[in-house]
């Protein structure tokens, strides 16, 4: 990767605003981020759905669509102007990625949009104009499901979490909180938008989607998210949680949908908008960091994560992870954590 300053300038990102989805069988997809987790649907038709929170005040928050394999589409992002079309397109020339420049309207609600296959080795999409659907945030009659309001943060499964943070920083994304030891850090959260992350990295094989985190304004709509899954004998779809997180005190649930791509119902985490915001640095021995509780982590939560697809549709090989395992090291109350190095 050429050095930062070898590169044109990195397009303005304002926040991460939408992920794409591709499901094996559309109804189910449907009943479950529509029906149960509670979705707006802005459009649809017989092969994918626009969907948004109530807060969402541009079209979609969420594509998901029909495909012969469940996998995660592009990542979008918002940019601050059209000029940062231009920008984007040129930073990842400058990276030797691939990039395409869509006509408004390709992605639905959206104007132009430059897509492109990041040295990550996932899809992401820019865009800089959008179409503005009705404004839903006080219809509290039509909130349904876990009350979602709007796309909070992409999980990505990366081999290697020093690489991607440094890529993120590249793009101008800050440090909100890490979980490491002295020789390694095994995650990572950095943030655009002024809260605690827009993209958070999972040590593990990548790249892989590990989940879309969706927030919500009240910690009732995470446990009234469980109650419904339980009134109908659909608990088997909540995977970890509910409970308070340490890095980002965000109170939590994660869902996996009928495809076994993972969802995050997420609410209370801080503001990190003044310009020395410091860093909060876990030690990967805590056994509060992940759950602040030190409620286990369930094994399926650091093993699964969604294949992601390229500019061809075609799912991208995983490259296994390229460093110390989390789950080797650390207390998450399923694996003996080796003992604290003496202090
Ligand atoms: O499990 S962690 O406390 O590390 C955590 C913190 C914030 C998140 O959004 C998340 O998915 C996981
Ligand atoms: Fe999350």
């Amino acid at each position: 990767m050429p050095a930062d300053s070898a590169l044109p300038p990195a397009p303005d990102i304002v926040r991460s605003a939408y992920g794409t989805l591709v499901v094996t069988d559309l109804a189910e997809a449907r009943h479950f981020w529509v029906d149960l987790v509670g979705f707006v649907v802005t459009e649809e038709d017989s092969s994918a759905l626009y969907l948004r929170g109530y807060d969402e005040l541009t079209h979609h928050n969420l594509i998901v669509r029909a495909g012969p394999v469940a996998a995660a589409g592009a990542l979008g992002f918002r940019v601050r102007s059209d000029s940062d079309l231009a920008r984007a397109e040129a930073y990842y020339a400058a990276l030797g990625c691939r990039t395409q420049r869509l006509p408004a309207a390709t992605v639905r609600g959206l104007g132009e949009v430059v897509r492109v296959e990041d040295p990550l080795g996932f899809l992401v999409e820019f865009f800089a104009s959008a179409a503005h659907p009705e404004r839903l945030q006080q219809r509290y009659d039509l909130r349904r499901g876990a009350e979602v309001a709007r796309l909070d943060h992409f999980n990505i499964s990366v081999p290697d979490v020093p690489k991607a943070q440094a890529y993120y920083a590249g793009l101008g994304f800050g440090l909100s909180e890490t979980i490491e030891d002295e020789q390694t850090v095994y995650a990572a959260w950095m943030y655009r938008k002024q809260t605690v992350h827009d993209v958070a990295f999972t040590g593990g094989g990548g790249p892989r989607l590990h989940h879309l985190g969706f927030f919500a304004h009240e910690a009732h709509s995470v446990l009234r998210m469980c109650d419904i899954l339980g009134s109908l004998s659909l608990e088997s779809h909540i995977e970890r949680g509910p409970g308070r997180h340490g890095v980002s005190n965000a109170f939590y649930v994660y869902l996996r949908d009928p495809d076994g791509h993972r969802m995050e119902v997420y609410t209370s985490d801080y503001y990190t908008g003044d310009p020395d915001h410091p860093v909060l640095r876990w030690s990967v021995h805590d056994p509060r960091r992940r759950d602040f509780w030190a409620n286990p982590v369930v094994p399926s939560w650091y093993s699964d994560a969604s294949v992601v697809l390229d500019l061809d549709e075609a799912v991208r090989p995983v490259t296994e992870l390229a460093q110390t395992a989390e789950v080797t090291v650390g207390a998450d109350g399923f694996t003996a954590p080796s003992p604290a190095p003496p202090e």
